[in-house]
């Protein structure tokens, strides 16, 4: 029997600040003096949020072991905070089938830091043709409930509709990757608009994302199936939603924490580093991005982690790979960039960056409130330390992290899953090795 005591911690909604979890289960909750343990953690202080959940992350194993693994990326999701991460078909050879989902899933298990769950391929290595195994992923070991050809949309109507049909018995998603390809193809590498127009780079306009959102709402309607959105990057995107949420369509959406922070601008000195798709958007996107999250309009922050080796980011901007990190800071930036100005409290956070991502990828285990029966799946969070960020102490074997250098205030102490730490770092100091970022 394994006893961890977590000692005076404030418990969102409630006066009680200890807790215990004996064997991956939270036994008690309430002022514990006097309880014995095998383990103590000092929480003074400290805001105790439920495990994180992240609807998006790219592992690369197998097939780019060199930029991230999954015992890497687990232990950066740990750093992060999370108990939970999907990984995302995208890898070689992709997740389009039940033995590749159940080999991520196995993999994930045998490193231990966080849950991971395998995204399934909507079509055949994300070829946008023919449907995968939905039905072999989705009934496997590893229970697929979220499928998308993440990197790729599903552009063809037809078989975006078929997928829905198919997955609707399952209770399963598709996580939609909006880019319609023509119009915004394969060079577009930045946002359409005056910045791409001075910096002469091939633009990628918000309408091909608006417009495959558009289509999909009304699939989504048509089928009686659920849809999600996967970074939603422009305020017309956050319009649609909003639109078909009030007529009831089953829709979800995930906005990253760099769409909520960075803006286009970033990319007049050409760092690859800002190079993402989709593309950081103009300051009035990521106004409407907030107050879409802060309404509810958009239900989670997902953080699209996109491990790049060296070799393949430091190139010229237009060559160089799309994606950035995001697990290991995505809780600061939020805290730093959301919270502390008020547009979301702790309660917010908790659902967002927990519960309903839980929710959309039907995880039974995650995302509960921290109560007697609830997974003992965890994180600690001190509100008001600073750290300043240092990618060269990254979990992640990637470096490709945006936020490089940023001080931002509020940080994960200690994360546990099932009961066990998978990540603590030392109370005191608040300027930063980079031990916790
Ligand atoms: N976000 C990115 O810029 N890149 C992702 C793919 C994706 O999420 O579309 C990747 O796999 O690197
Ligand atoms: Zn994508
Ligand atoms: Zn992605």
């Amino acid at each position: 029997m394994s006893r961890l005591l977590v000692k005076g911690a404030r418990l969102l909604g409630t006066e009680s600040s200890d807790l215990l979890v004996v064997d991956g289960v939270i036994t008690e909750v309430g002022s514990l003096a006097g309880t014995s343990a095998d383990e103590t953690v000092d929480a003074d202080g400290l805001v105790a949020l439920p495990g994180l959940v992240d609807l998006h992350v790219h592992l690369r194993e197998p097939g780019r072991e060199d930029a991230e693994t999954i015992a890497t990326g687990s232990a950066a999701a740990a750093a992060g905070g999370y108990t939970a991460v999907l990984a995302m078909a995208n890898t070689n050879p992709v997740t389009d089938t039940a033995e590749a989902a159940e080999r991520v899933l196995d993999l994930g298990r045998a490193c231990g830091l966080t849950e991971v769950v395998p995204v399934g391929a909507v079509t055949k290595g994300l070829a946008g043709t023919e449907l995968a195994e939905l039905g072999l992923m989705a009934r496997s070991r590893a229970r697929v409930r979220v499928f998308s050809d993440d990197g790729h949309c599903v552009h063809d109507a037809r078989v975006m509709r078929r997928a829905l049909e198919y997955l609707k018995p399952y209770g399963a998603v598709v996580s939609q990757h909006a880019q319609d390809p023509r119009l915004a193809g394969p060079d577009a590498c930045c946002h359409e608009g005056e910045v791409s127009g001075r910096l002469g780079l091939p633009g990628w306009p918000g309408i091909a994302e608006e417009a495959v959102v558009a289509r999909d709402v009304m699939l989504a309607r048509h089928t009686g199936s659920r849809v999600h959105v996967a970074h939603v990057s422009t305020a017309g995107t956050v319009e649609v939603l909003r639109w078909a949420k009030a007529q009831g369509v089953d829709v979800t959406a995930e906005v990253t924490p760099h769409h909520l922070v960075l803006t286009t601008d970033l990319l007049a000195g050409y760092d690859p580093v800002y190079k993402v798709n989709p593309p950081l958007r103009p300051q009035e996107d990521v106004d409407a991005l907030r107050a879409g999250l802060a309404d509810g309009t958009i239900d989670a922050v997902a953080t699209d982690h996109a491990p790049h080796a060296r070799h393949d980011k430091q190139h010229a901007f237009v060559d160089a790979a799309f994606g950035m990190l995001g697990l290991e800071t995505a809780l600061a930036v939020v805290s730093d960039t959301l919270v502390r100005p008020g547009i979301l409290d702790w309660a917010d956070v908790a659902r967002v960056m927990s519960t309903a991502p839980a929710r959309i990828a039907r995880l039974a285990g995650q995302g509960q409130p921290l109560r007697v029966g609830s997974p003992g799946h965890l994180v600690l969070v001190d509100p008001d330390r600073e750290v300043t960020v240092d990618a060269g102490a990254s979990r992640s074997r990637s470096r490709n992290n945006p936020w490089h250098g940023a001080t931002l205030r509020g940080a994960v102490v200690t994360t546990v899953y099932g009961g066990r730490v998978t990540h603590t770092t030392e109370r005191e100091p608040t300027t930063a090795t980079g031990s916790s970022l």
